[in-house]
């Protein structure tokens, strides 16, 4: 049998939860413990389709993962920022608009946020294939370089404290480990922004713009931002892990009209007259144009975009 090497990671101390009073979302909490069974899966089908369609955006608990599994994702996931020298970095940047995907390190400063202020966010991506590129020698264990790239007062100022805008996630659904430092805010069905919650060990999970398109409006894209932190907590890194699902390349991003949900309910969204992109359409488009042109200013206060064809709008 072949025997899985697990090899040891320096600890990623994760920052303690905030003390500030937020105005959190008010997102369903599933608990996952029932899959196990047929009348439990049921029922959980049901939750899930309440919580998709009502928010878009939930946290799953009994998942799978215990503390210890997940405490080990993020050690695992710091080592690509904390482990690799700069120089090495270089040699692992995704090529954005070569290739239309994330593949690699992202760049700070890479998108523009507002008022000329670039962003601060920092990525380390790697498809679910893992051989499909290369990567740092990450458990080569050297002394990395601290490096701090605080934004300036000002720049939090012209920026108006926000690190990502307002968006939908292009994939289908994103999975995000909840994390302690506060910064994740959805948009929600009032017009106001609220914070979400950390949960210990919960997973966020949320729909993207793939959901939305193939199940024809049933399932809204969500839309969230990440701004600045508390007080509290703004002398801590913010080390998050994501899995970013997508339909595979080729698959036409048209509604499932012979789903039988689609049926009873109709489709309440569809590309009238436009070509439904594909995956790989959709996600070349929005990689390649996602902080890096001139979005157009609408009445409502929102900016957009138009991406093959379909508008795309960024919310402040
Ligand atoms: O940092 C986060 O919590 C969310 C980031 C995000 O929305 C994204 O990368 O699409
Ligand atoms: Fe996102």
């Amino acid at each position: 049998m072949p025997v899985l090497i697990t090899p040891q990671t320096p600890h990623y101390v994760p920052a303690s939860g905030t003390n500030t009073e937020l105005q959190y979302a008010d997102l369903p909490i599933i608990d996952l413990a029932g899959i196990g069974t047929l009348e439990g899966r049921l029922a959980l089908a049901q939750q899930v389709r309440d919580a998709m369609t009502s928010h878009g955006f939930f946290c799953a608990i009994n998942h799978g993962y215990n503390s210890s599994q997940t405490e080990r994702i993020f050690d695992i996931a710091d080592i690509p920022f904390s482990r690799v020298e700069d120089q090495e970095k270089r040699m692992y940047v995704s090529k954005i608009n070569e290739t239309g995907t994330y593949q690699g390190y992202k760049p700070r400063q890479f998108w523009h946020i507002d008022g000329g202020v670039r962003d601060e966010v920092e990525h380390y991506n790697i498809n679910r294939d893992v051989t499909r590129s290369q990567h740092p020698k990450i458990l080569r264990p050297f002394l990395p370089e601290i490096e701090d790239y605080p934004r300036s007062e000002e720049q939090e100022m012209k920026a108006k404290n926000v690190w990502l805008k307002g968006h939908t996630d292009f994939g289908t659904i994103t999975i995000l480990y909840s994390q302690p430092v506060a910064a994740l805010q959805i948009l929600t069905k009032d017009g106001t922004w609220k914070w979400v919650k950390h949960i210990e060990n919960g997973l966020v999970i949320n729909a993207g713009d793939g959901l939305e398109f193939l199940s024809g409006g049933f399932y809204r894209a969500t839309i969230h931002r990440v701004v600045q932190p508390p007080e509290d907590q703004r002398n801590h890194t913010r080390l998050g892990v994501f899995y970013f699902c997508m339909a595979d390349d080729d698959v036409k991003l048209a509604p499932l009209t012979e789903s039988p949900v689609l049926q009873r309910v109709g489709v309440s969204k569809s590309f009238d007259g436009i070509n439904p992109p594909t995956m790989k359409e959709w996600r070349k488009g929005r990689t390649t144009s996602y902080g890096q042109v001139e979005l157009k200013p609408t009445e409502n206060g929102t900016e957009e975009e138009i991406v093959n064809g379909v508008v795309v709008k960024h919310y402040n």
